[in-house]
C-alpha cells in the first residue's frame, strides 16, 4: 500500500535550493497501481510522433489553447489526484487542480527534445513516471540570440544544468516557473550513464538507489502522466469543435 501523504512534508523533497523549485517523492504509487493504470490506458488514443508517442486526456487543446471543459477520465483521478490534493500541489494554480493529462511513451533510444512548455499551462507540472527509470536533463536557457559562426553553438546552445533520475512510480513536481524559465528535455539514448551521487540531482532522494551503484541504467518503455492546470477552459462545446485545426501541444 503506498502512503496516502496525509502529513507528508514537500518542501522536504526538493531536489536542490540552487536550481529551479523541482521535487521528486519516489514510490509515489503502488506496483500495482502502477500496473492498473498502464491497463487502462487506451490503445486507441495515441498519437504518433517520430520519437514517441503520446495521448492527451480529457482532449487536446484548441489552437487558441484552450481546453473544452470535461472531466479527468476516472483511471487518471483515482488515486493520483487525491494524493495531489494531500500535499497541496495544485492549491495555487487557477482551478486548484489538473484538468489535463499528457501521456507520453518513450521506449529505448527514444526522447524529447529541449523545450518549454508553454503559455498554455499553470506553472505547475506533476510527473508520474511509469514503466521504467530515466534521466530527465534540465537546461538553461542560454542567450544564443546572435551566433556570429556556426561554430559559436557550443557557447551559446543550451545547457545541462541539472539530471534527474525518474523512477518507475516515482512523483516529479516542478513549480514556479522551473518548465518556463528553464528548458527540460530527456535524450534519446537506450542507456543513461554516469549516474552518481554527483552527477544526478536526486540522488540522495532516490528510493531505491543501490539499483544504480554500476553507473548506468537500461531503459525499457516509460510513460509519464503528466498533470497539468490547462488555464482557459471553454464551455463552448460547438464553437471548438467546429474548428479544423487542433494542436497536439
Ligand atoms: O515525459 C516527460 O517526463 C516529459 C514530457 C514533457 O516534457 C512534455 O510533455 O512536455
Ligand atoms: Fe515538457
Amino acid at each position: 500500500m503506498a502512503a496516502d501523504f496525509a502529513d507528508f512534508d514537500l518542501s522536504q523533497r526538493r531536489i536542490s535550493s540552487l536550481t529551479p523549485e523541482i521535487f521528486y517523492i519516489p514510490n509515489f504509487i503502488s506496483a500495482d497501481e502502477e500496473a492498473q493504470l498502464l491497463g487502462k490506458i487506451p490503445p486507441n488514443r495515441w498519437i504518433v510522433l517520430t520519437h514517441r508517442r503520446l495521448q492527451a486526456h480529457p482532449s487536446q487543446l484548441a489552437r487558441n489553447n484552450t481546453l473544452l471543459r470535461a472531466p479527468l477520465p476516472p483511471w487518471l483521478t483515482d488515486p493520483v489526484v487525491p494524493r495531489f490534493e494531500r500535499l497541496g500541489i495544485f492549491s495555487d494554480t487557477p482551478h486548484r487542480a489538473p484538468n489535463h493529462v499528457l501521456l507520453n511513451e518513450y521506449k529505448p533510444g527514444e526522447g524529447i527534445m529541449p523545450h518549454e512548455d508553454g503559455l498554455a499551462y499553470a506553472g505547475v507540472v506533476a510527473t508520474v513516471s511509469l514503466g521504467s527509470t530515466l534521466v530527465l536533463d534540465i537546461y538553461s536557457k542560454r542567450d544564443g540570440t546572435r551566433m556570429k559562426e556556426p561554430k559559436d553553438r557550443s557557447q551559446n546552445g543550451p545547457k545541462v544544468i541539472s539530471r534527474i533520475l525518474q523512477e518507475p512510480r516515482s512523483l516529479l513536481v516542478t513549480k514556479g516557473g522551473a518548465y518556463a524559465d528553464y528548458l527540460h528535455g530527456i535524450a534519446p539514448v537506450t542507456q543513461d550513464t554516469d549516474l552518481n551521487p554527483s552527477t544526478v540531482a536526486n540522488w540522495s532522494l532516490l528510493g531505491n538507489p543501490t539499483a544504480f551503484e554500476s553507473g548506468t541504467s537500461k531503459r525499457e518503455t516509460r510513460i509519464s502522466l503528466t498533470y497539468r492546470d490547462v488555464l482557459k477552459v471553454s464551455d463552448a462545446a460547438s464553437r471548438i469543435l467546429g474548428k479544423k485545426n487542433i494542436l497536439v501541444k
